[in-house]
């Protein structure tokens, strides 16, 4: 069986960068979402993609972006994906792989089995999905928020796309959680920071180590 592959998500310095590649990471995330700890501006995101060594793929985590702001972080900065994190529709998942030429990961977020309906409808047009918790009442990011949910409610899945598994990972719980889905691939943010923002590279380490364990 392939190794879990990780997607280290809100990096915002080369050192992490460097200490996600280092831990075996496939994914590393960049954030464009102002109200987040992690938002980097289109300009430092491109001075950090340059740094990523090849066969890690970069992802631009977005929230609800219009074009004008994907013009300018698709001219600006060398990608590997565009992860759409808001209320996007099924159209505009479409819209946006047609127009950019890339693949797209549309995040779900799971607090039922009803919501599961959506993973049938996002596997007609996204190229991967993000299966996530649902935000806590009165947070202002719809993810990132180090929020553990029901991961039951994407056991076994055995779902038409490739997909991750985020929501309040730790490298505590991150064996437990691939265990009991059978996810191959997880995405992390919260649970490898030291302080909101702050990546910890020991965390990072651990947290590869364990979701490959
Ligand atoms: O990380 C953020 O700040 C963020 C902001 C807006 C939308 C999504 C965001 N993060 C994504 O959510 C998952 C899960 O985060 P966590 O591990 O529970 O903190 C993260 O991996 C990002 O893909």
């Amino acid at each position: 069986m392939p190794d879990v592959r990780v997607k280290i998500c809100g990096l915002r310095d080369s050192a992490g960068i460097q200490a996600a590649a280092d831990a075996g990471a496939a994914y590393v995330g960049f954030v464009f979402f102002p109200k987040s700890p992690r938002n980097v501006s289109i300009a430092d995101a491109a001075m950090l993609a340059v740094q990523v060594p090849i066969g890690v793929a970069k992802v631009a985590l977005v929230v609800d972006a219009n074009d004008a702001f994907l013009d300018q972080l698709t001219a600006n900065v060398p990608l590997d994906m565009i992860q759409l994190h808001g209320a996007e529709t099924p159209e505009r998942v479409s819209e946006v792989r047609a127009k950019y030429g890339l693949p797209v990961m549309k995040a779900i977020s799971l607090s039922s089995p009803e919501d599961a309906h959506q993973i049938d409808v996002y596997s007609q047009v996204a190229d991967q999905l993000l299966v996530d918790a649902k935000p806590p009442a009165g947070s202002d990011l719809p993810g990132g928020n180090g929020h553990e949910w029901d991961w039951t409610l994407a056991r076994r899945k055995y779902w038409t796309r490739p997909w991750m598994l985020a929501g309040g990972l730790t490298p505590e719980n991150v064996a437990r959680a691939v265990d009991l889905t059978g996810a191959r691939q997880v995405d992390v943010s919260s649970g490898v920071e030291s302080a909101k923002g702050i990546k910890d590279h020991e965390l990072i380490h651990k947290f590869v180590k364990a979701a490959q364990a």
